[in-house]
């Protein structure tokens, strides 16, 4: 049951993550052109080829259903599958398993997934201090008869950074903590992103002394173990076996998956530190037919330094409570012995809203393509990519592997 591996990403496109203020503005259709133009462009693909569109909605305000065929009619194609996939920063890995089960159903050929994230100008009916808010508190849903709006907003869980913060407390109390581990996570993504021309925090690097010392926003969390929200986008071509054998990359193949959604807010929990991952990994290594052990990197999301712990103990790369003693133990860069993010992950190449995610998916096929430049593994046939939606709330498992 599942996936049987026929189906894979062939080409990619994203924009460099820019601060919101310095990014060009871009109508949403527009950006949903250019990046599927880049994304062909990579792939060696025609627009013609496009039969499926899995495409992240929500921010199409400028017209807010049938957004798909909206989409196709703007790119001038015609569709056999269409998907709007909204599972916040679960959404990009959500987006390649469905392509690649489309394709493997013999729905459609070639599928286009893509995320819009830049700005677009705001239009008459747009309030920009609302927008402006919902970028900066983006997971609380703050409208009426919303569960959080009644139970968790007055009492100052505003958006993710208390969740998150919340989650880390509990898991203090629980396993212990200690804050120069969860800094060296920052900090050997951070040398990652040294590899990366188009990461935010390229020609910055850290120490664990100055994660240390940076602002405390939700206690126990630094700003520098915090996500910075960018503007950027995404795009990426899923394909069948058989077109992605005239593929101008090596495939990266999408071999297993597993999805699971659970409480939105870490308040209905019943245990924070045990996270829906653990049910989405465990199905994605079964399908795949592989273990932890045999990847050669994992791009886990990384909206904070505890999440990186979370998805590494959940996704089974170590056992439930040795997080801390297994990143003490492993170098995380692409140099060291447990390649990590190996492009600096949304900490440090930059977090824009929904697509950040896809920027794990890339990396994985960059590395699997062996186009990964000075961050090039010597090894990258098989890896893991976490995605992760809300306060831990939506998980997705991809395993990717070269042909
Ligand atoms: C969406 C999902 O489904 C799952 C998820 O990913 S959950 C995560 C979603 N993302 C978020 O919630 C965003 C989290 N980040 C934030 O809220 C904000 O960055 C923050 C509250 C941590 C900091 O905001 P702030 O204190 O107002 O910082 P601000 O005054 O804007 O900026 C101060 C400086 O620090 C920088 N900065 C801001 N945030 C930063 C961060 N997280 N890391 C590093 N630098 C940061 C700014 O660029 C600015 O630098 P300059 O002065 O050189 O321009």
């Amino acid at each position: 049951m599942g996936l049987t591996g026929n189906a894979a990403i062939v080409g990619a496109a994203q924009y460099k993550p820019e601060k919101y203020q310095s990014a060009p503005q871009m109508f949403h259709l527009e950006q949903v052109a250019d990046l599927a133009r880049l994304a062909l462009r990579d792939a060696g693909m025609s627009i013609k080829e496009l039969d499926g569109l899995v495409i992240h909605g929500p921010q199409f305000h400028e017209a807010s259903i049938f957004v798909p065929a909206m989409a196709a009619e703007y790119l001038g194609i015609e569709l056999n599958f269409a998907e709007v996939v909204d599972l916040g920063g679960c959404t990009s890995v959500g987006m390649i398993w469905r392509a690649a089960a489309a394709v493997e159903m013999g729905l459609c050929e070639a599928v286009l997934c893509v995320i819009p994230a830049r700005m677009a100008p705001f239009g008459p009916n747009d309030d920009p201090m609302w927008m402006a808010q919902a970028m900066r508190y983006g997971g609380h849903s703050t409208a009426f008869g919303a569960p959080e709006a009644e139970f968790d907003l007055p009492y100052g869980h505003l958006g993710q950074n208390t969740g998150y913060a919340m989650i880390a407390q509990r898991y203090a109390a629980k396993y212990g903590y200690d804050p120069e581990v969860m800094a060296k996570i920052a900090v050997d993504q951070r040398f990652n992103a040294q590899g990366h021309q188009d990461a935010i925090f390229r020609g910055s690097e850290l120490t664990v002394e100055q994660v240390l010392a940076s602002k405390m926003v939700a206690d126990p969390l630094h700003i520098l173990e915090i996500v910075m929200p960018v503007a950027g986008g995404a795009a990426v071509i899923v394909t069948s076996k058989e077109k992605a054998a005239k593929a101008k990359n090596r495939p990266a193949f999408v071999t297993g998956f597993g999805e699971r959604l659970s409480y939105k807010s870490p308040s209905y929990a019943n245990e924070m530190t045990v996270t829906p991952l653990a049910q989405a990994a465990s199905k994605a290594f079964a399908m795949a037919g592989v273990r932890p052990e045999d990847m050669d990197a994992a791009q886990l999301y990384d909206c904070y330094t505890i999440t990186v712990l979370l998805s590494l103990e959940d996704a089974g790369f170590c056992p439930k409570g040795e997080g801390m003693r297994f990143i003490r133990e492993h170098n995380l860069t692409y140099k060291g012995d447990f390649p990590l993010n190996t492009h600096g992950g949304q900490l440090s190449f930059g977090q824009s809203a929904s697509a950040g995610g896809m920027s794990q998916v890339i990396e994985a096929f960059d590395q699997i393509a062996g186009r990964g430049g000075e961050r090039q593994l010597a090894r990258a046939d098989q890896i893991f990519v976490s995605g992760t939606g809300g306060v831990m709330s939506e998980q997705g498992a991809l395993i990717l592997q070269g042909g």
